[in-house]
């Protein structure tokens, strides 16, 4: 591999990174197209909808794309989508050589983009930044794959593991700096989930704020409430800043549903109690491929018991409140041996502000689960 395809293959990496959060459900994609040493064309793919990396790129560089190489963090596609194949472009182009991040995992391309364009004559590099490729799309690569979201809990809690005083008192665990993190995290995610007993207790917004603002797209927020006991009153339903779904129990009063519904939330029953995975199938079907949980210990430990977390975010304050009553992150039944503790895998770290420390990492899963109810 060659010195310049990393470093032309990593612009095109940083291309696709400053899309994050805006192509859902499509990846981000970023492109290249380098000339006798000179890059002639670049782009990323904007919005699903609008034309690829690939196209912007090719559109750039014009005539110049004819003998040239392209970088692209992703195989170029195969398909009539929403738009019509990459692949075909590039071969219209005259490209001589495309090197690629990672082969696209969506069953419609997965290595028919390639072999289209190598049938061809073009010469076809794949795994140049195949890695960080990977990561930047870890959302794009389990949804196409899973059709459930990719699941990413975010707690904050002291140093001695509590999310709140014994009096129920959470605000605020971190500082400015932690939580400004928390309002990207939240913009880069297609919905948001809390249980009721979140909005009873805290009334969140839960809406991605800059200085305050909600500013940029907003993640749906979804509440589960078995038993539609979300007041009138709350945020979620009063702000207008983002539609709210709230996912009841089929025996939640048909009453309730109407009135909340009239207050603008879109109610889903489900039959018998709402379970983590009728919520990850439903939010699926619904073309949410990301889902940021930010539940209290009970919707945390769900999800924990459930095996549906992806990834895990993890603010560390440097604060001791003490308080055997007070709640930790993960509440639910949790592991009777520390032999069956679940490890982190790929951990990285980040102070906040000097005392918040942010541990993320991949919970590394050793069997399947089955059906976890929420209880409250
Ligand atoms: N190589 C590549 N570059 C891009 O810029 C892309 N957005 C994709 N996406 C692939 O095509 C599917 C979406 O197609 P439409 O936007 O609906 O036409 C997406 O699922 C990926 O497989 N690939
Ligand atoms: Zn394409």
């Amino acid at each position: 591999m060659a010195e310049s395809d990393l470093s032309y293959m990593s612009l095109a990496l940083d291309l696709a990174r400053a899309t994050k959060g805006q192509t859902s459900p499509n990846p981000v994609v970023g492109a290249v197209i380098v000339r006798d040493g000179m890059v002639v064309g670049m782009g990323a793919h904007v919005k699903a909808g609008e034309p690829h990396a690939e196209v912007h790129a090719l559109r750039m560089a014009g005539e110049l794309a004819k003998g040239a190489t392209l970088y692209v963090t992703l195989e170029p596609c195969s398909h009539y989508g929403r738009t019509p194949p990459c692949a075909k472009a590039v071969l219209e182009a005259g490209i001589a050589r495309v090197v690629v991040a990672a082969a696209d995992p969506n069953p419609l391309v997965a290595g028919k983009g390639i072999s289209l364009l190598r049938q061809a004559g073009v010469d076809v590099v794949v795994g140049v930044g195949a890695v960080q490729a990977k990561k930047l799309n870890e959302v794009f690569f389990h949804y196409i794959q899973k059709q459930t979201p990719f699941v990413t809990v975010k707690t904050a809690s002291t140093l001695d593991g509590k999310i709140a005083t014994r009096t129920g008192d959470s605000r605020w665990i971190t500082g400015e700096e932690a939580r400004k993190r928390v309002h990207q995290l939240r913009r880069e995610h297609d919905a948001i989930l809390v249980g009721v007993q979140t909005v009873l207790a805290d009334d969140p917004a839960l809406t991605a704020r800059e200085q305050g603002q909600v500013t940029g797209r907003q993640p749906l927020r979804v509440i589960l409430d078995n038993h539609l006991r979300i007041p009138d009153t709350a945020c979620v339903l009063r702000d207008g800043h983002a539609p709210t779904l709230l996912f009841a129990s089929d025996q939640a009063p048909v009453e309730r549903q109407r009135q909340l519904e009239s207050l603008g939330a879109e109610v889903v029953r489900l039959a018998g109690r709402v379970s983590v995975e009728q919520v990850l199938a439903e939010l699926g079907k619904r073309g949410i491929s990301s889902l940021l949980v930010e539940g209290g210990a009970t919707v945390n430990g769900s999800f924990l018991d459930a095996r549906a977390v992806q990834k895990v975010v993890h603010f560390l304050s440097c604060k001791l409140v003490g308080g055997a009553a007070a709640p930790a992150s993960y509440g639910g039944l949790g592991q009777s041996f520390m032999q069956d503790a679940i490890s982190l895998a790929d951990v990285e770290m980040e102070l906040f502000g000097g005392h918040d420390l942010c541990i993320a990492g991949y919970p590394v899963w050793k069997e399947e689960g089955s059906a976890t109810c929420l209880r409250d």
